[in-house]
């Protein structure tokens, strides 16, 4: 049967470097999901995203966003409906942040400019006559995400953008992102070695090591069996092949 909420879905995308190949990944999010990507370091949590984001070319695969195959597209406009955070911005070190936001905001015709104010002074408190240079990592992060949903994305990825934040920033911004996907319908992909943030905002969990998906489950699920995040990665990883379900669904 059609998804008609369907996002993003990907098809048996592929990648090979010298030394590292991310194997035959699919899955897929709909309006609303949130997605929480997660596995050891050099797992390749960062080359998906890259490959979804068309930042490097796939081998294979497909990349399926709101019905169109954007795999190495080289047509740039469905880019307006994909938000991205990652975890530094370090461009133009020397600028305020309000000429950023202005010459950013010139790339997106959706562009909302009071949820923007309304993120940036009321939630955020970010003030725009700083300087790049001079934002903590907290305060940087909270400018991304403030740009990132000022043009209402419908997939919003994530790289890592929680980490080395402090336990009240970090909840803070959890919060806002979930009441953000679920008012608006939209999709988040996010990569954490944070398994408590996974805990607050995630609908569904994607295990992934040595470039392949070991497994996926619905967070509910998890929750249910008491099962803890951390020891269900390790246990995938200790033995792929083991008695333990690779997939609670
Ligand atoms: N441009 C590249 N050329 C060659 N190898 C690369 C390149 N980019 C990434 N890799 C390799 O791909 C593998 C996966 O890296 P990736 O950054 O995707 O992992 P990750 O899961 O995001 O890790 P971390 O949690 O440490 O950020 C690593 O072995 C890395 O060395």
């Amino acid at each position: 049967m059609e998804n008609n909420n369907l996002i993003i879905e990907i098809n048996n995308l592929c990648k090979s470097y010298r030394s590292f190949k991310l194997n035959d990944i699919s899955f897929s999010l709909s309006r609303g999901e949130v997605v929480g990507l997660i596995g050891p370091n050099g797992a390749g949590k960062s080359t998906l995203i890259k490959l979804i984001l068309n930042i490097v070319e796939s081998d294979s695969g497909e990349v399926i966003f709101l019905g169109e195959d954007i795999s190495n597209s080289k047509n740039p406009l469905y880019k307006e409906k994909i938000g991205y955070v990652g975890e530094y911005i370090d461009y133009f070190p020397n600028q305020k942040i309000k000429n950023i936001k202005r010459f950013y905001q010139m790339y997106f015709q959706d562009w909302d400019e009071q949820i923007y104010q309304y993120l940036f002074n009321d939630v955020f408190e970010l003030s725009g006559d700083m300087k790049i240079k001079e934002l903590s990592k907290g305060m940087r992060v909270k400018f991304s995400l403030a740009l990132a949903l000022s043009h209402n994305p419908k997939l919003l990825i994530m790289d890592e953008p929680t980490s080395g934040l402090d336990p009240i920033v970090r909840s803070k911004i959890l919060k806002i992102l979930r009441a953000y996907s679920k008012e608006n319908g939209t999709a988040i992909l996010f990569s954490s070695h944070i398994t408590e943030d996974m805990n607050k905002i995630a609908d569904k969990l994607i295990f992934l090591n040595h470039g392949k998906i070991l497994g996926k489950c619905q967070m509910d699920e998890m929750k249910k069996k008491k099962c803890k995040i951390d020891e269900y990665l390790e246990r995938l990883i200790g033995n792929e092949e083991s008695k333990y379900e690779k997939n609670l669904f």
